[in-house]
């Protein structure tokens, strides 16, 4: 059995110890919480049958088998570096936070003293196994439309852009290239983010975002071409009800993940 800690109990994390706690292979026996949230965290964690212990920092001896970050960009620097550092092997979903100048180094190296990994894993998107096998023998161009509902783009710069609540029909919100978009959008271009990772890069990737009054989903479409040949990929991901920005598939992307690390068979 693995023991995991996961850092933030939100959308993604409340589904995914909900489906763990059919695992018998895969146990989180703690959640980190953001300083104040504690008592919010264990009320949230009432109604399970083991509820993990709810922290604010890994305590100094803790050795989980993993760290699987739920949380935000601000997670990595606080608690991802660290437990690298120390030899912990970590999942994160909020890869958009590797945008940032400097950090994806700086995990790499934080991850080679600690003589351990980190895994960015999918997420919201597929077909990263195949974009990133595409890239070992050259991309030329990779193309990506990152399509949400307009109640999606809440609380983010697109409201400068246009007004949310009034449009009646889909509206390029961003156009520009996937570190931009990281750093504008960091709770809405995770997956931009991961697709530059995987193919030719933040400032090569080309992103478009739309605001779009007419559908349900969260519609992930992306082209590449290059030496393999061409691929698209079109991802309709239903969205959680706890955050209209995430679409489900996350949440399984984290399971599934966790799963590969405790299974003898992983697929
Ligand atoms: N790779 C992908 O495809 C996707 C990635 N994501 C990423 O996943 C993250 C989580 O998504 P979601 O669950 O929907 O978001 P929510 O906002 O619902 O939940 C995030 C939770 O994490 C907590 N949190 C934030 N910062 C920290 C911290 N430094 N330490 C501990 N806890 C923290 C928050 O607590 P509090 O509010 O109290 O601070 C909140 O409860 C997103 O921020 C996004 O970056 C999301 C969707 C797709
Ligand atoms: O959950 C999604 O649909 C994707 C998402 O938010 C992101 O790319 O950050």
């Amino acid at each position: 059995m693995l023991n995991i800690t996961m850092i933030g109990c939100g959308a993604i994390g409340i589904s995914v110890l909900e489906l763990l706690e059919k695992d018998p292979q895969l146990h989180v026996d703690a959640v980190i919480a953001s300083a104040g949230s504690e008592d919010l965290v264990r009320q949230r964690l009432a109604s399970f049958r083991q509820p993990p212990t709810v922290l604010t920092a890994l305590p100094a001896d803790a050795r989980p088998d993993l760290l699987v970050e739920c949380a935000g960009h601000k997670a990595i620097e606080e608690h991802v570096l660290p437990a690298l550092e120390r030899g912990i092997a970590c999942l994160v979903v909020s890869v958009g936070a590797l945008s940032e100048p400097g950090l994806v180094e700086r995990l790499e190296a934080a991850a080679a003293r600690g003589n351990t990994r980190i895994e960015l894993l999918p997420g919201a998107i597929g077909g990263i196994d195949a974009l990133s096998a595409a890239k070992v023998g050259g991309l030329d161009t990779v193309d990506y439309i990152g399509r949400k509902p307009a109640r999606a783009w809440k609380n983010t710069p697109a409201e400068q852009v246009c007004a949310l609540d009034e449009l009646r029909e889909p509206t390029v919100i961003f156009h520009g290239s996937a570190r931009e978009a990281a750093q504008l959008y960091p709770k809405n271009a995770n997956v931009a983010a991961t697709l530059s990772l995987a193919g030719i890069g933040l400032d090569r990737t080309r992103v478009t975002l739309i605001a779009d009054p007419l559908s349900e989903d969260n519609v992930h479409h992306f082209e590449a071409r290059g030496a393999f040949g061409g691929f698209e990929m079109s991802l309709r991901g239903k969205p959680l009800e706890a955050n209209p920005k995430t679409s489900a598939l996350t949440v399984y992307s984290v399971v599934r993940a966790l799963g590969n690390h405790a299974h003898a068979i992983s697929i």
